[in-house]
């Protein structure tokens, strides 16, 4: 089946994989996986953050034809289940003269996350400044995609413990991008129609 093609050793996930809009499977409710992790789960969620790497590698990118992704999400892949892949680069800080000081950490987020939940999140909202896009969504959509501006997630990690993770700003909105999807919901959602650049009472713009 789908999953088994894609965790083969060989196999690298790229575009002809993740599934566009017009897929049913995008508008699924994704089903919680059984804990502890199987073995293919773990495969799996391997495969999505390699892809993830991979677009983010200039020569893999190119070589495997790949859009730069931060997140992606199971059903992308036509797999309805709560799994969910996060490569968040860290933001490079500069000193007073402009260098920039390496960071520790390469990146903010570098994990899997299996039914991955939202416990806990801010009443403040915020959005990303340019707006949002989807590997899934071959079309710009523009507007504010508004969120929550801070969340607490629940999540259970490859080694099937249990995890609790508390996000503000850019970092929480790339979860809560994955988490709509495993719950059938697309960024264009959350876009106000009638105006889709307006700024609602008290929302943060994360640049
Ligand atoms: O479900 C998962 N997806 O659809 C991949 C999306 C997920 C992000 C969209 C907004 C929050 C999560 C994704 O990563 N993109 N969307 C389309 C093309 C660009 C790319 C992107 O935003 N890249 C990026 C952003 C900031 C810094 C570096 N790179
Ligand atoms: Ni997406």
């Amino acid at each position: 089946e789908r999953q088994n093609k894609l965790i083969r050793p060989s196999h690298y996930i790229t575009m002809d994989d993740i599934i566009r809009e017009g897929n049913p499977t995008l508008r699924g409710v994704a089903e919680r996986v059984a804990l502890p992790l199987s073995n293919v789960d773990i495969l799996l969620g391997e495969k999505m953050i390699q892809f993830l790497r991979n677009s983010q590698d200039p020569v893999m990118a190119e070589k495997l034809e790949l859009r730069a992704g931060v997140g992606l999400a199971a059903p992308q892949l036509d797999i309805s289940k709560r799994i969910i892949a996060l490569l968040v680069p860290s933001e490079p800080k500069f000193d007073e003269e402009g260098n920039e000081i390496p960071s520790k950490e390469d990146y903010a987020l570098n994990t899997v996350m299996y039914n991955a939940r939202i416990i806990s999140h801010s009443v403040e909202e915020a959005a990303i400044a340019t707006g949002e896009g989807c590997l899934s969504v071959d079309r710009e959509v523009p507007g504010y995609v508004v969120r929550h501006a801070r969340v607490t997630i629940e999540y259970y990690d490859k080694n099937s413990e249990k995890k609790k993770i508390r996000l503000k700003g850019f970092h929480s909105m790339v979860p809560q991008h994955e988490i709509d999807h495993t719950d059938g919901i697309m960024f264009y959602d959350h876009i106000d129609p009638e105006n889709p650049w307006k700024m609602r009472e008290g929302m943060q713009i994360i640049d």
